[in-house]
């Protein structure tokens, strides 16, 4: 079943006078439990588009389906309620709270989203911490902990209200080789396990090869999709 499904989408920012094309008339599917990349030089329309993806905002024409309901044209409240529900997010520059324990960051959209009562709320960071392989540092806070450690808390925050979707602008960004490409094996083992799908942004070509779906945008415009399982198409 495909988990979204974008068809026509067209963004554009405008600022006074100007206008900016940012994503132009761009369709694709994706499939449950897929592992994608969107890749594509600075200004492409990466975010813009994952942002779309998110409920973050709206496209300016077209249509755009998550988990099979219409986001296009959601007001502001339902699309919050609608992210609660169905998306994770992880960020480049991590986003975790830095008052909060490492355990309280990942318990968090549980009490503020999803409001679950405490023991079932533990039990869920509990198996998380020990998925993402931080259990030792549950205690810790964000600023005692590697900024590899800081990802992987993350996405165990995105993944803690069982979403189906979660989107990462740029996750490994910030972080050397080894700790990204930790990070993304990681983000497929959690898909292995979860059936999660993962949208993920990137500049980086040593994470590029692990992504099993790659879209590459350029000037706002989808220009190719490369499927390791179905083969090349534009
Ligand atoms: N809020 C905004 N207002 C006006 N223009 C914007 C806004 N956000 C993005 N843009 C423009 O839209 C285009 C696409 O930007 P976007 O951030 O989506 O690209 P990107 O591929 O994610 O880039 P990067 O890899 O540098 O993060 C760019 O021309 C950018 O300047």
């Amino acid at each position: 079943m495909h988990l979204v499904e974008c068809s026509n989408i067209t963004k554009i920012y405008q600022s006074g006078e100007v206008s900016v094309k940012a994503i132009q008339d761009v369709s694709f599917t994706v499939d449950e439990s897929s592992f994608v990349a969107f890749v594509g030089p600075s200004g492409s329309g990466k975010s813009t588009l994952l942002n779309m993806i998110g409920c973050l905002d709206p496209p300016t024409s077209g249509t755009l389906k998550v988990a099979g309901q219409n986001i296009s044209d959601m007001g502001r409240s339902r699309a919050a309620a609608f992210r609660g529900e169905n998306i994770g997010f992880v960020f480049q520059d991590f986003n975790l709270i830095p008052v909060l324990s490492v355990f309280e960051n990942i318990e968090y959209p549980l009490i503020m989203v999803q409001n679950w009562p405490k023991a079932r709320r533990e039990k869920q960071v509990n198996e998380l911490l020990e998925a993402v392989g931080v259990a030792d540092q549950a205690n810790k806070f964000p600023r005692q902990i590697s900024g590899g450690q800081k990802q992987r808390v993350a996405i165990a925050r995105a993944l803690v209200t069982n979403a189906p979707l979660v989107l990462a602008d740029e996750p490994t960004a910030n972080l050397d080789r080894k700790s990204a490409e930790r990070i993304i094996d990681l983000m497929k083992k959690m898909r292995d396990e979860f059936g999660t799908t993962f949208i993920f942004s990137t500049h980086d070509p040593r994470v590029v090869k692990n992504a099993e779906i790659i879209f590459t945008l350029e000037d706002g415009c989808l220009i190719s999709q490369e499927d390791s399982k179905r083969g090349n198409h534009v």
